[in-house]
C-alpha cells in the first residue's frame, strides 16, 4: 500500500498517544502501589503538609504513611479514604493515578486541587460560559471515524436519517471539490496534498452550521491538525472492528483489491490499524462492531450518541 494506491488504508507512521480512552489498567499490583504512593507524596508536598501532619489529620501512624508513600503499604480502603480526605481529595480522585490521564487532564486536575473549594463555583461558571454552548454545538456534528468497512457510511446514513441531520461523506466532498476520483487525487497530489484538500473540505463541512453526521476517510487521524479540528468541533465516534472483519466487509462490497496479495494486505491492515489505534481512541466514544450485525451496531451507535460523556 502506498500513496498512489489507497486500498484498505493509505500507509502512515505510528503517531504518539495523546489522550487514550478508558482501558483496563495494565500495571502490576506493585506498579499500582508505587503510583499510589507517589500520588500521596506529591499531593502532600503540594499541600505543604509534613508526613507527621498528614498522619495526624488522617488518623494513621507515621510509619504506615511512610510505607504507603514508598509504594510498600497496601492500606485498607477506609484508611485510604481518611488519607484522601485529609488531602482534600475524594477517593476516586485519589485513585485516578494518571495512567490514563493526558498532560492536559493532569494540569487541569492540579490547578483544581490547588484552588480553595469556595472558588470552584466560579470555575464552573466560567467553564459553562466559555465551553457550555460550544459543547452543545459539538453535539450537533457527529463524526464517524474508522478504517474502511467500519460502517461509517452504512450506519452514518441511518443515524442521520433518524436524527433528521444531513449526511456528509467527506471523501465524496473531496472528490467533488477536485473533480477527480480518490485514486487520481492520490496519484496527482500524493498523500500530503490529499490531506491538505481533506482539511479544506472538513472546515467547510464544519462551518456550514447545519446539523450533520459526517463520515470521514479512514486516514483523517494521520494529520494532527485536521484530526484535532475534528475532535474539537464534533462528537466523534470510532467504529471499531477486527482487521479480519474490515477485510471481509470490504471484500463483500466487491472491492477485491485488498485481496490481491492476500497475506501481505492483511499484514498491512493489521499494522495500520495498530498504528492508528491510539489516535482512534481519542474519539469521544468507541463502538465495537465486531461480530455484530448492522442493526446491533446501529443500536450501539445510537446509545453512544445519546450518552452525554464517556
Ligand atoms: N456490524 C456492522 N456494522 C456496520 N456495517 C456492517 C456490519 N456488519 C457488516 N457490515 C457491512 O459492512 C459494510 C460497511 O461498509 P461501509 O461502506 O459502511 O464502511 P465505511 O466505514 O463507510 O468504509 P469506507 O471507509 O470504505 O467508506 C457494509 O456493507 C455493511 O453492510
Ligand atoms: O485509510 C485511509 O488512509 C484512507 C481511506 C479512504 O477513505 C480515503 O480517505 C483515502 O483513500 C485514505
Ligand atoms: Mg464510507
Amino acid at each position: 500500500m502506498n500513496d498512489q494506491n489507497p486500498t484498505l488504508a493509505a500507509s502512515d507512521a505510528p503517531v504518539p498517544v495523546a489522550h487514550p480512552a478508558v482501558r483496563p489498567d495494565p500495571r502490576s499490583d506493585g506498579e499500582f502501589l508505587l503510583a499510589l504512593g507517589r500520588r500521596v507524596r506529591e499531593t502532600r508536598d503540594r499541600r505543604g503538609l509534613t508526613r507527621k501532619q498528614l498522619a495526624r489529620d488522617a488518623g494513621v501512624s507515621e510509619r504506615h504513611l511512610a510505607h504507603l508513600e514508598a509504594g510498600e503499604g497496601n492500606v485498607s480502603i477506609v484508611l485510604l479514604r481518611h488519607i484522601a480526605s485529609a488531602l482534600g481529595l475524594s477517593l476516586p480522585e485519589m485513585l485516578n493515578l494518571g495512567a490514563e490521564e493526558s498532560v492536559e487532564q493532569r494540569l487541569v486536575r492540579r490547578i483544581l486541587e490547588q484552588l480553595p473549594r469556595h472558588r470552584l463555583e466560579d470555575v464552573v461558571f466560567r467553564l459553562m460560559r466559555d465551553y457550555g454552548q460550544e459543547e452543545a454545538a459539538r453535539r450537533n456534528r457527529i463524526a464517524l471515524i474508522g478504517l474502511r468497512g467500519a460502517g461509517k457510511t452504512t450506519l452514518g446514513r441511518r443515524l442521520a436519517a433518524e436524527l433528521g441531520f444531513r449526511f456528509v461523506e467527506l471523501d465524496a466532498e473531496i472528490e467533488r471539490e477536485t473533480g477527480m476520483p480518490m485514486g487520481e487525487i492520490f496519484a496527482l497530489y500524493g498523500q500530503s496534498g490529499y490531506r491538505r484538500i481533506e482539511q479544506r473540505c472538513l472546515r467547510r463541512a464544519l462551518d456550514s452550521g447545519e446539523r450533520t453526521v459526517l463520515a470521514t476517510g479512514g486516514g483523517i487521524v494521520s494529520q494532527t491538525e485536521t484530526y484535532d479540528l475534528l475532535l474539537s468541533r464534533c462528537l466523534t465516534i470510532w467504529l471499531r472492528t477486527s482487521p479480519e472483519e474490515h477485510m471481509q466487509r470490504v471484500s463483500a462490497q466487491g472491492d477485491l483489491r485488498p485481496m490481491a496479495g492476500s497475506a501481505e494486505a492483511m499484514e498491512d491492515l493489521r499494522r495500520i490499524l495498530a498504528a492508528r489505534e491510539p489516535q482512534y481512541l481519542r474519539a469521544d466514544h468507541v463502538v465495537d462492531t465486531s461480530g455484530q450485525g448492522e442493526d446491533e451496531s446501529f443500536r450501539a451507535l445510537r446509545a453512544a450518541v445519546e450518552d452525554r460523556g464517556r
